[in-house]
């Protein structure tokens, strides 16, 4: 989507995609990514999601990014927290305790910027992106992250009926992205309820993506 797309939902506070609780998938099962304890993960498309708060409860350090600058005011005002901002190159480093968030383009971030991470949480990012997107966004997060494993989430339902975003990914799509450098393991997956926008049937799986050997 057009970067201006995702700054005017910001902007007019259309975030219906924000959970407002930490997602229950992820803290169902984020735990079989068996990232060391106190590892850092890196939150690509981050939004002001809860899952951020989840996981520093969790003895684990986040790297974030995101588009929007409000997103991320918002993330530090409602956790009452007070983060010292930075320039990092073309990005703005906001950074507490153990969460820095970077604000800009994804594209703009670069490996030195983020630094080493364990493990990659991605919920509502590649699903956020057009189909023409999608293996630009996958190629350059394995960049960014020496190809560290990876939690994800994705959606499927039938694209005829509704467009997205979110958008679907079905399972064969999905491996085309990551196959190469990752197996990929579906631990679970549940029918969203009252479907996709209410007009299709829509179900969710999480995924577990380790590295080939
Ligand atoms: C569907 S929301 C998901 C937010 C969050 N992951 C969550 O679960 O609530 C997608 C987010 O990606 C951000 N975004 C879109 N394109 C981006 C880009 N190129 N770089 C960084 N963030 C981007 C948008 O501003 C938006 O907040």
């Amino acid at each position: 989507m057009e970067r201006d797309f995702w700054l005017s939902r910001w902007k007019n506070q259309q975030i219906g995609f924000h959970e407002g609780v930490p997602n229950i998938f992820f803290t169902e099962h984020f735990s079989k990514l068996s990232v060391p304890p106190g590892g850092r993960i890196f939150v690509p498309f981050c939004g002001k999601s809860q899952d951020i708060i989840w996981l520093c409860n969790h003895g684990f350090s986040v790297a974030g990014i995101e588009l929007s600058r409000l997103a991320i005011e918002q993330f530090f005002s409602e956790s009452g927290l007070v983060p010292e901002i930075t320039a990092a190159g073309p990005l703005e480093r906001f950074e507490a305790g153990r969460i820095t968030l970077f604000a800009g383009d994804l594209f703009d971030l670069t490996a030195d910027i983020l630094q080493h991470v364990d493990a990659v949480y991605d919920r509502a990012a590649l699903v956020a992106l057009p189909g023409s997107m999608r293996q630009d966004y996958a190629r350059h997060v394995i960049t960014l992250t020496a190809g560290a494993p990876e939690f994800l989430i994705t959606l499927d339902y039938d694209q005829s009926a509704v467009t997205g975003p979110p958008f679907a990914v079905p399972e064969a799509e999905l491996r085309s992205y990551y196959g190469a450098s990752f197996n990929l393991d579906c631990i679970g997956s549940r029918d969203i309820p009252g479907g996709m926008k209410g007009r299709c049937p829509a179900r969710e799986y999480a995924w577990l993506l380790s590295r080939l050997r």
